[in-house]
């Protein structure tokens, strides 16, 4: 690009920055020395490819999404927490939102992530230990007591049955006066990361997706803040993953997302803003920040010139990020606050929109009150100390790092073409139910290619890491250390047996013959391919359970089997 297009470009970037709203903070350096809202080349200098990096706030958005980067608005601290029941997790918001969390993260025990009760067979042992334990809207009622509900942006990491689970969430908004239509939040969903990555699945994608596709249509005319999927990389990673793999399989999720919506005939425009992404920072430092700059670049771009989005927001990416929690080690758990730190700092370099930050303890339990507010304050030191937060972008024109986003996103735009190819053999008649990226997808679940790829990146890392060409400290280098052993949290079996009895009661209570009215009355809409969240809700109202609920659907649908492979 020519010094004055570059010029130009400046310019533009400059209006929108000084029309726009900034947060009344001090953005000098330590010494007191003034920075600039955001840098580019000198001024009368070219740069060849310009226009793929461009100003903050422009399209391709690799250097992030607003004009004035954190100087706007900072990012939403938002830690990812649940365990025992619905009480106990309150009890953990509550101090989370005291000590300055800017939004919730509801983590469910795994009976609820497969959309089982508390007194299921199967749940047994289960109860109340990954995350909190939900039966029914009542324990959504308990679980944000006092929280209000119209105030607080609360995401939900829940996919198999995350529409009931959410429907439980606005039931519980109307139960504390809030109108649904004003919620904001995120809800996780992505059912296509469960078939690649992580294996909570509960149907076979065909229902299923016809599921999500009722959830976006719902959202997209009723709750138009509500985020209702979490495209997530994160699972997949932390499966073995590299990182262009995590970015381009994640990204043709959303693609998949995308034509799903579009094939229930949605305006682009409309629902495409309710996709967000998750993303893990590894920590690699530079190699992640380039991944979250080619992320914008490469979704904004498909977006326009694929599936015809005309709005800015449409075109954005936001996303999420957690630091990598597979990075964390038993030996010598403290060094997991560096870590920690380091692939927070890359999250926030990359221009991450909400961040976890994982607790020092979380490879050996859920994390102890102490470790969870180390991790908060973690975010806290790089956001009010460090300066991170004064300059969009920063590291946009560092040679390594545009290099690093330019072959990241070459090596996804590769991994989108094998995609594609997959759905063409599955559908040589051109003819997608869907759309193309979602027949290559469907087909790389079915012929397990998704979890070879990844075991095979799995595989060489463990390799490498054994024949000590990559090392972790405390684990194959730097072994000595006078650390001793932490205080872990426990969750006592105590919850479970509290939890099923809480459970009988309710059931006890409750007007059985409308539970069966209202159950068979979503089984009707399932039936009949009816949008089913109206039904749901009405079956959630009456108490009917998780169980019940997922039960009957697994009843209709049948279960998902996973392809053997070997
Ligand atoms: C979009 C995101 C990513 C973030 O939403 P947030 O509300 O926090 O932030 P946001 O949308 O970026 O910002 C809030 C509002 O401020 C505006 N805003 C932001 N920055 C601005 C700026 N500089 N200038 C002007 N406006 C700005 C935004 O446009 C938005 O307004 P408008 O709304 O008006 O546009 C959402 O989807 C989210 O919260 N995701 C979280 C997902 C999550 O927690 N997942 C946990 C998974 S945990 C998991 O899976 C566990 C893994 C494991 O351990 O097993």
């Amino acid at each position: 690009m020519d010094a004055d297009a570059i010029a130009e470009g400046r310019r533009r970037w400059q209006a929108r920055y000084d029309a726009a709203k900034k947060r009344d903070a001090d953005f000098t350096t330590l010494s007191g020395d003034p920075v600039e809202p955001a840098y580019g080349p000198r001024p009368g200098d070219t740069y060849e490819g310009f226009e793929r990096i461009g100003w903050p706030g422009e399209y391709p958005y690799t250097r992030g999404l607003y004009p004035t980067g954190y100087r706007g608005r900072t990012w939403t601290i938002r830690q990812f927490a649940g365990f025992g029941n619905a009480e106990q997790t309150n009890e953990r918001y509550k101090m989370i939102l005291a000590a300055g969390g800017g939004g919730l993260s509801v983590a469910f025990d795994m009976p609820t992530l497969m959309g089982r009760d508390s007194d299921d067979p199967r749940a047994l042992g289960e109860v109340g230990h990954c995350g909190v334990a939900i039966d029914s809207a009542a324990d959504m009622e308990v679980l944000f007591k006092d929280i209000p509900l119209g105030d607080v942006t609360t995401s939900m990491t829940i996919s198999g049955p995350a529409v009931p689970v959410f429907c439980m969430y606005l039931v519980a908004a109307e139960r504390q006066g809030v109108d649904p239509g004003v919620l904001n939040g995120t809800l996780q969903t992505d059912i296509f990361k469960e078939y690649i990555a992580q294996k909570e699945w509960l149907f076979e994608p065909e229902p299923h997706l016809r599921l999500i596709g009722d959830l976006m249509e719902h959202c997209a005319r009723d709750i138009p803040a509500y985020k209702p999927l979490s495209v997530s990389g994160y699972h997949i990673r932390e499966a073995g993953a590299t990182a262009a793999q995590e970015l381009a399989y994640t990204l043709a999720d959303g693609f998949g997302y995308v034509e799903l919506g579009l094939s229930r005939g949605l305006d682009v425009d409309v629902f495409a803003p309710g996709l967000s992404f998750f993303f893990d920072a590894h920590v690699d430092f530079f190699e992640e920040i380039a991944k979250f700059r080619a992320a914008r670049r490469i979704w904004a771009r498909w977006m326009r010139e694929e599936y015809g989005a005309r709005t800015d927001k449409a075109q954005w990416l936001r996303f999420h990020t957690q630091t990598a929690g597979v990075s964390l080690t038993a030996q010598q758990p403290y060094n997991n606050v560096v870590r920690t730190a380091v692939e927070a700092l890359a999250a926030v370099l990359g221009g991450t929109n909400s961040l976890h930050t994982n607790a020092l303890d979380e490879t050996l339990a859920l994390p102890s009150e102490q470790a969870a507010e180390i991790a908060l304050r973690t975010q806290q030191v790089l956001m009010e100390e460090t300066g991170v937060a004064n300059v969009a972008d920063p590291l946009g024109g560092s040679w390594f790092v545009e290099q690093l986003t330019d072959r990241i996103e070459a090596d996804a735009e590769k991994i989108f073409e094998q995609i594609k190819e997959r759905g063409r053999r599955a559908r040589p008649d051109g003819q997608h139910p869907i759309g193309p990226i979602t027949s290559g997808i469907l087909r790389g679940i079915e012929d397990g290619w998704f979890t070879g790829e990844i075991a095979e990146s799995a595989f060489q890392y463990q390799r490498s890491l054994e024949k000590g060409d990559k090392r972790v400290v405390g684990v194959n280098v730097a072994h000595g250390s006078v650390t001793g052993d932490l205080e872990i949290l426990r969750v006592s079996h105590e919850v479970e047996r509290e939890q099923v009895k809480v459970l009988a009661a309710r059931k006890g209570e409750r007007d059985e013959a409308r539970v069966r009215t209202t159950l068979d009355a979503m089984l009707t809409a399932a039936r009949d391919r009816s949008n089913m969240i109206a039904p749901m809700l009405d079956a959630v109202r009456a108490e009917a359970t998780l169980g019940e609920i997922c039960g009957v659907l697994r009843d209709e649908w049948g279960v998902y089997t996973e392809p053997a492979g070997f």
